[in-house]
């Protein structure tokens, strides 16, 4: 089901979204292109492929810790990022909410190195493993892979792992 209004914003302070970030890298090759992908070792989201990013840490801003987070994960590092979402996830009924920052590696060098939490792979972009990743991203990442930035928002069911509603809509982050 998809509903278009905000939620979350309607919370109060002490409720609003705790800030997190992700990051994917892109690459051309003779099989058309691919995506850097990493299997989460452990923390939040433990088994699941997803991008590279974390937690926002005090001070710093959300590109800063963007690039941060995909060089300890990675060993990857972006010198050039483009910003191209942002969505809430709301978990345990709205004991857990967070905006997450959706950024693409314009420029990028290093090699993709497994680090104690994420082991990196490039995936195909037409045979991503939606079956093995967060259930929003099959609903996003055609977007993002289509150059189109978006944002929205996903409130899970009581599982944490499926989707109950969302609402998503292109948006312009120039
Ligand atoms: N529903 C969702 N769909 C998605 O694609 N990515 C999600 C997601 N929910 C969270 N993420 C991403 C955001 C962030 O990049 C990552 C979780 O952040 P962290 O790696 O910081 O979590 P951890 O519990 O491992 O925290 P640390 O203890 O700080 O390492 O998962």
């Amino acid at each position: 089901m998809t509903q278009d209004h905000g939620t979350v914003a309607a919370l109060p302070q002490e409720k609003q979204p705790q800030d997190l970030t992700l990051v994917f890298c892109r690459r051309r090759t003779a099989d058309g292109p691919e995506i850097l992908l990493g299997l989460k070792k452990k923390g939040f989201g433990t088994g699941k492929w997803n991008g590279f990013g974390g937690k926002v840490e005090a001070g710093e801003s959300i590109e800063v810790a963007a690039k941060r987070e995909l060089l300890e994960e990675a060993g990857v590092t972006a010198t050039k990022v483009a910003k191209r979402g942002h969505l809430t996830f709301v978990l345990d009924s709205y004991e857990h909410i967070m905006k997450v920052h959706l950024y693409e590696a314009v420029e990028w060098h290093g090699e993709p190195t497994e680090s104690d939490e994420m082991a990196p792979r490039w995936y195909r972009e037409d045979a991503l493993p939606f079956e093995l990743m967060w259930a929003d991203d099959a609903h996003w990442m055609p977007l993002f892979l289509a150059g189109k930035s978006f944002e929205g928002e996903f409130i899970f069911k009581p599982d944490s792992v499926s989707i109950d509603t969302h609402w998503l809509r292109e948006a312009s982050f120039e």
